[in-house]
């Protein structure tokens, strides 16, 4: 069994038990900011900043990380939203974490989950997130379709992730504006940053936000995913690791027109 039919199995369990539940008192005390228009009005490589106190891969990252600390820092840096990982078993993340930086801050929150129910979206918009991510290896296409005219009848921005071109061709039935590369295999953990090279030259830009997610460590990182023409960054480990998170954002938004072959 691969690491994503463990944590979709445990999903499945979860949705089951919430819906023995009464759904949540609305408590959303947020307005839903949008991603896509930070994204448009940059002149540099966005950075979608993440709260992760650890996950399958690597373990425990910082598990005793002060969230609302770390998420204003982020913020100040210039972050273009912030993702929350709200998976409990597997990143040690919550809901509760999503309301806490959603309450804090002003710029779109990402719930970073393994969605596969309206429910989970439900919750997700209460705690107060303006985005949400659907993951085209996690999801059968019909489903990802009604998930995603769910979740945008709703209000809410929807990062469709993928990993390889079959995804990436799902992805694109939706017309999405928001499309997330993220260069780990989910299931064999397994990180690559040619994997957004290889599939931003399948996509018809435009406008839309281009997300290289995951593996990204220094500016060159930065400068290959902008050169392979995506105009947005996911950066989770390098962040919750760093002790200079300004200095570090600040070299990872690198500007959009590359200076490369400048005279
Ligand atoms: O991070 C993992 O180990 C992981 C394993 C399996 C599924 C998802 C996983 N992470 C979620 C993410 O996609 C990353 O948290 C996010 O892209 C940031 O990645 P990084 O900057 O490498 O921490």
């Amino acid at each position: 069994m691969t690491f994503l039919e463990k944590i979709i199995d445990k999903k499945k369990q979860e949705v089951a038990e919430r819906k023995l539940q009464a759904a949540g008192k609305h408590t959303r005390k947020n307005p839903i900011y949008s991603l896509h228009q930070n994204v448009q009005a940059a002149d540099h490589i966005s950075i979608i900043a993440e709260i992760k106190r650890a996950s399958p891969s690597k373990g425990a990252i910082q598990m005793d990380v002060d969230i609302l600390k770390q998420a204003k820092q982020y913020e100040q840096s210039g972050a273009a939203a912030i993702s929350v990982l709200t998976d409990e078993s597997f990143f040690h993340g919550s809901l509760d974490d999503l309301k806490a930086v959603s309450e804090a801050v002003s710029v779109p929150v990402l719930c970073k989950d393994f969605m596969i129910d309206e429910i989970q979206i439900d919750d997700a918009k209460n705690a107060g997130a303006s985005i949400i991510l659907l993951i085209l290896a996690a999801l059968p296409l019909e489903r990802f379709q009604r998930l995603y005219n769910y979740a945008t009848e709703q209000g809410l921005e929807v990062l469709c992730e993928v990993h390889n071109a079959d995804e990436l061709k799902d992805a694109l039935t939706v017309n999405p504006k928001i499309i997330g590369i993220n260069n780990r295999n989910l299931k064999t953990f397994e990180v690559d940053l040619q994997t957004t090279a290889e599939l931003v030259q399948q996509i018809d830009k435009g406008e839309l936000t281009i997300i290289s997610e995951s593996g990204m460590r220094t500016k060159e990182d930065a400068e290959l995913a902008r050169d392979a023409g995506a105009n947005t960054i996911l950066v989770g480990e390098t962040l919750m690791r760093s002790n200079q998170v300004e200095a570090d954002m600040q070299a990872l938004q690198v500007p959009l027109s590359s200076t490369k072959g400048a005279s």
